[in-house]
């Protein structure tokens, strides 16, 4: 369905928070429902590098995909309005974050640790380097951690919203 704001706010969207927190999924729905574009950056990066993520991570190690990861997000075609969801360390490098809240609207999709181990524990944790190939309690324990060290940068964003409880109708007016 088209934007129904005449006032079409030609900002981009940044979804931001943990792996598993749905930007992907969520990203994808809510450019649907308001007909803007969709970019996935973790799939702009496999697109422009044509390797996995977690090859990527492999062969060239975690630095060098925070590097090419900046250097994608600030180069992404936004000359129109679009929802982008981004990786989950994404705004936890560089000036990333402060990027994001200078182009366009920021949304945190928060989840306590709890509910993201739950979500993360149903998908294939080897497409998500980041995760150490951990699952079970180490998994829990190291996403607790990782969430407190992330979340002052989440929190940044212009917009936090409790996942759990997300309508998308809310995300649509917070989009615009
Ligand atoms: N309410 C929900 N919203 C979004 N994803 C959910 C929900 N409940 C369960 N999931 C699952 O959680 C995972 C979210 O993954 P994804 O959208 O890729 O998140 P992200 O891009 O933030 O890492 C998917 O496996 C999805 O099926
Ligand atoms: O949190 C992270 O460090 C990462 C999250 C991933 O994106 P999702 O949050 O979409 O899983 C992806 O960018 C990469 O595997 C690293
Ligand atoms: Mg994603």
């Amino acid at each position: 369905m088209p934007d129904e704001n005449n006032n079409t706010n030609t900002k981009a969207v940044f979804l931001i928070g943990f792996m598993g927190s749905g930007k992907t999924t969520w990203g994808r729905k809510l450019a649907n429902q308001t007909g803007r574009a969709f970019i996935d950056l973790d799939e702009t990066i496999v697109s422009e590098t044509g390797v996995a993520i977690t090859d990527y991570f492999a062969q060239h190690g975690e630095c060098a995909f925070r590097e090419l990861e900046s250097r994608i997000l600030k180069n992404l075609p936004l000359d129109r309005p679009t929802i982008v969801s981004t990786g989950g360390g994404a705004p936890c490098y560089f000036d990333n974050m402060a990027w994001m809240n200078k182009t366009g609207i920021t949304i945190y999709f928060y989840l306590p640790a709890k509910a993201l181990w739950d979500r993360l524990m149903q998908t294939d944790v080897s497409t998500r380097p980041a995760l150490n190939g951990l699952s079970g309690e180490a998994l829990l324990a190291f996403i607790e951690t990782k969430l407190a060290e992330r979340d002052p940068y989440y929190r940044q964003a212009g917009h936090v919203v409790n996942q759990l409880s997300l309508k998308l109708e809310e995300l649509v007016k917070l989009a615009n």
